[in-house]
């Protein structure tokens, strides 16, 4: 029976799930939506990051005339120009570990400084986001603003999708990231009206000429330099501090960062930024942005992709329909094991088997018809055990079914082909943002071939699997050596 059975397609961002609806269907069985673009592609750009040196050095003298440098000449750090835009450069030798920066609070942007900001009566009831995209925008268009310095070097734009034209958005048609990309765009546009109707346009004087761009581009701001953790009512720009850019080479786990009380008769608190190796005078220096995002994710709020294997994920969202007859019993059985609400997600990472949880769940999903006295309420305790193993071929035909169904139909949603894409790989000389395009769509597509292939080794087996009924004879000793039922003959 498949009437309970749905599967989709999503993004995997903790941020989409806590901020924005997924904007993709999952009412129908089997249900695999995937947004798909029409455009082609003809040319791929990528922004330039052309910080002036003299901004450079302005806001360098800035930050040191501020004390948040208590002596400029023997600072172990120096903003520079590098690759990625602008970077942090050591001075000196600097050992593993070792604190580069400590920012006092004074000097961050963040919902508290909106907040006891002129234009803070006005933004008291907006996301914390909002109005610190709103402080930025009316800080940038005032000459005078204490924080001219800064924010004059920040980029006008990153290589984050969601400053992609639709000719470079062809180049991710059928993948995830598009799908998200999508979804943000049109978040923080429905933000945007938002906030123009309820405060912008009531106060003209506060906010002359703020547009969905210039809205967009302190969205990307934030995004791009807010560290991670440090969001929703505690996101906070920390000048000099987001000029780190990530490399994949930093694998330490431990964060770079933390925040610190500023000592016992001080009353601020410290953004305290460490290197995680040792760095030579006169190279960049590093930290690696949150182990926890996928490639996806930093393509989207940062622009770029790292060529860890196992950043890169496929999130496979499943989910019990409405219309089951036993939802109840599923739901209920599903959250006793961790798995809240009716629709489940399961990041499949590149070269990594399947999650633990992702095939009892779907046999859970698909179960009906003979099977469906395992959610009897007797059996609550002990089904989850149950389900880790295969329950019958039906059901275990199903799901697998399914999931190759799944699997085919998004793989055929991309407009090319694993092999072109490494051809053009091999190539080289591409764009940032033809090389984040090609890295997504290459990894997205192995990961389905790399679900597809592990379901067809499952179902070869099928014959020879062993299903719930078998175990349980062979546990209430009604199975001989030779696995033939034993009968007692009645005397
Ligand atoms: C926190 S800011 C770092 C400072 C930034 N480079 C600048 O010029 O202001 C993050 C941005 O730096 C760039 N970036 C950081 N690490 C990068 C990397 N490994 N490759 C490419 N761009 C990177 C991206 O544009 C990203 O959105």
């Amino acid at each position: 029976m498949a009437s309970s059975l749905f599967f989709s397609v999503s993004s995997s961002s903790p941020f989409l799930s806590s901020t924005i609806k997924p904007h993709f269907s999952q009412t129908t069985k089997h249900n695999l939506y995937l947004k798909t673009s029409p455009f082609t592609v003809k040319s791929i750009s990528s922004p330039a990051t052309n910080t002036p040196l003299p901004s450079v050095d302005n806001f360098w003298d800035w930050i040191c005339n501020q004390g948040v440098i208590s002596n400029k000449s023997s600072a172990g750090i120096k903003p520079g120009i590098v690759p990625e835009g602008l970077g942090l450069i050591a001075q000196r030798d600097i050992s593993r570990n070792e604190v580069i920066l400590e920012i006092p609070n004074k000097f961050w942007i963040n919902p508290d400084l909106v907040a006891s900001s002129e234009i803070g009566k006005f933004v008291g009831g907006l996301k914390p986001w909002v109005s610190v995209a709103l402080f930025l925008l009316r800080e940038k268009a005032n000459k005078d603003s204490k924080w001219a310095s800064y924010l004059q070097i920040l980029p006008e734009k990153t290589d984050s999708t969601i400053f992609w034209s639709e000719e470079e958005l062809s180049e991710i048609q059928g993948t995830q990231l598009l799908s998200t990309t999508l979804g943000v765009k049109e978040y923080v546009h429905r933000e945007f009206l938002n906030v123009e109707r309820e405060v912008i346009l009531p106060n003209k004087h506060l906010f002359p000429s703020i547009t969905s761009d210039d809205f967009f581009w302190a969205f990307g701001i934030l995004r791009s330099r807010a560290f991670s953790r440090l969001r929703g009512q505690d996101l906070v720009l920390v000048p000099l501090a987001d000029l780190i850019n990530h490399s994949s080479s930093i694998t330490t786990e431990n964060v770079a960062w933390e925040i610190k009380g500023g000592g016992i008769f001080s009353r601020d608190v410290l953004f305290s930024l460490r290197t995680p190796v040792s760095v030579k005078s006169g190279e960049q220096i590093y930290i690696q942005y949150d182990a926890g995002k996928s490639n996806a994710e930093l393509a989207l709020d940062y622009g770029f992709v790292d060529s860890r294997p196992d950043r890169n994920a496929y999130t496979l969202t499943l989910g019990i329909s409405d219309s089951d007859p036993f939802l109840g019993d599923k739901l209920d059985i599903a959250e006793s094991n961790g798995l809240v609400g009716e629709t489940a997600y399961f990041d499949i990472v590149l070269g990594q088997p399947l999650p633990p949880a992702m095939l009892p769940y779907l046999r859970l999903v698909a179960l009906g018809g003979q099977d469906a006295f395992l959610l009897e309420s007797v059996f609550r305790n002990a089904v989850w055990g149950h389900l880790e193993l295969p329950i019958s071929p039906t059901n275990e035909e199903l799901i697998c079914r399914v999931l190759r169904e799944t699997c085919k139909t998004a793989l055929s949603k991309y407009a090319t082909t694993i092999e072109e894409d490494e051809k053009l790989l091999e190539g080289g000389n591409l764009s940032p943002r033809l090389a984040v395009a090609l890295g997504i769509r290459l990894a997205e597509k192995k990961i389905l071939q790399q679900i597809d292939e592990v379901i067809r080794n499952r179902e070869l087996e099928l014959d020879e699997l062993e299903y719930y009924q078998e175990r349980r004879l062979k546990d209430l000793g009604l199975v001989g050596d030779q696995e033939d039922i034993i009968f007692w003959e009645p005397k």
